[in-house]
């Protein structure tokens, strides 16, 4: 049996995401806007990311304190060579329930089957349009929709369960919530809206460029009827809806306007080995060094048990209530924790 940790406010550790590399073949402007990650912007090098199997061994550490479910992000987990290998040496870590990737979908095509062989169970797309115009400009590469609807395909036809993902900003890619929800329910995957998030130091966020969850609620409601159900577990960070009539689903992810520290379950390991526990915090706790200077794994533990007693952040509901300060405090980058 794991053995359970709680942090101050009550929260058990029992989700581990797991950032790959800080490289992304997409410059989404919310994310890594060129004009800061452009040709001179210097990623880790080979020697400063976690191996295969630092990754694995921390990740057994951390099942026993509790975790059981694994998501692989990024950057664009698809750039790391070989993932279908740390799929594999995870999938064998006794007390993993669930392994998930987050991916921009662009490369899946390419690597789905090797993935679902290897024993993932899911893959999150990440998808604003369905304007090939649209699209283009938001990834900021010019990348073409096909692109990542045949990745999706694939995905599919290889037995992978699907998700996908929609971030959406007012005034620019808000006319496709109604072309997304339209085309997912047809392909019966469940597709989620994120609302736009002051990640980082360099997106530009404004509060006016969110679309509340709730306006996009009653947006589909009008057209497709919705019937609000329950979460399925402890800490789901979407609220869920199904289309009246069917088991089809949506979900809404409201960090701004309904944020949901108070469950907050998740830890994040940077592809350096940092350890933060918020998707806001401004430092992590590193890890690498104790896994590399011989350290044993009971002391590893004691090490992740101490930072997750001692946590305490809530920084969306603290955005929320308008903490003073909030907005000057440095912030990991998304791109580096994954989301
Ligand atoms: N503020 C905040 N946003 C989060 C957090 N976790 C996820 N998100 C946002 O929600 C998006 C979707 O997260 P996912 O990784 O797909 O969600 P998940 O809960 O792991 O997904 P399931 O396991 O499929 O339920 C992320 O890209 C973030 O934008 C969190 O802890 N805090
Ligand atoms: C950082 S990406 C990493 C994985 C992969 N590259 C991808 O895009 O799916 C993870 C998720 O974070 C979301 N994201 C990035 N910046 C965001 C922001 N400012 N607000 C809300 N979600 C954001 C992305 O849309 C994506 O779904
Ligand atoms: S959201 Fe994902 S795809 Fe877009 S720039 Fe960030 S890491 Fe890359
Ligand atoms: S803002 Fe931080 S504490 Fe709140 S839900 Fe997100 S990661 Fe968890």
């Amino acid at each position: 049996m794991p053995d359970k940790v709680l942090d101050l406010r009550n929260r058990p550790l029992r989700d581990l995401r797991i950032s790959v590399t800080d490289k992304c073949n997409f410059r989404c402007r919310y994310c890594m806007p060129a004009d800061i990650f452009g040709p001179d912007f210097e990623f880790l090098p080979q020697s400063k990311l976690l191996t295969f199997e630092e990754i694995t061994r921390l990740t057994q550490i951390f099942t026993s304190l509790g975790v059981g479910k694994i998501r692989i992000t990024g950057g664009e987990p698809l750039m790391r060579r070989n993932l279908p290998e740390l799929i594999r040496m995870i999938r064998e870590v006794e007390g993993v329930q669930d392994i998930a990737m987050t991916t921009n979908g662009s490369l899946l095509s390419r690597h789905a089957q090797a993935l679902k062989e290897a024993g993932l169970d899911r893959v999150t797309v990440s998808l604003d349009s369905l304007d090939n115009e649209r699209f283009g400009m938001l990834n900021g590469r010019g990348y073409q929709v096909d692109s990542v609807l045949d990745g999706i395909r694939v995905a599919a036809d290889a037995g992978l369960s699907i998700k996908i993902n929609m971030v959406v900003q007012r005034g620019v890619n808000d006319q496709d919530i109604l072309p997304m929800a339209r085309y997912f329910r047809e392909q019966g995957h469940t597709l989620r809206f994120i609302e736009f998030m002051d990640v980082g130091n360099s997106n530009g966020w404004r509060l006016d460029q969110v679309v509340p969850s709730r306006e996009i609620v009653r947006m589909i409601h009008e057209e497709m009827p919705l019937v609000a159900t329950e979460a399925n577990y402890y800490g789901e960070v979407a609220s869920r809806y199904r289309y009246e009539g069917s088991n089809q689903e949506i979900g809404l992810i409201s960090s701004v306007t309904q944020a949901f520290c108070s469950t907050c379950t998740r830890a994040r390991l940077s592809a350096e080995g940092k350890l933060y526990n918020c998707l806001f915090a401004s430092s992590g706790d590193d890890l690498r060094e104790p896994v590399r200077d011989g350290r044993t794994d009971e002391e590893i533990r004691e090490l992740i048990r101490a930072i997750w007693e001692r946590r305490d952040v809530r920084y969306s509901e603290e955005r929320l209530s308008e903490t003073p300060g909030l907005d000057k405090r440095e912030k990991v980058e998304m791109s580096h924790i994954g989301g």
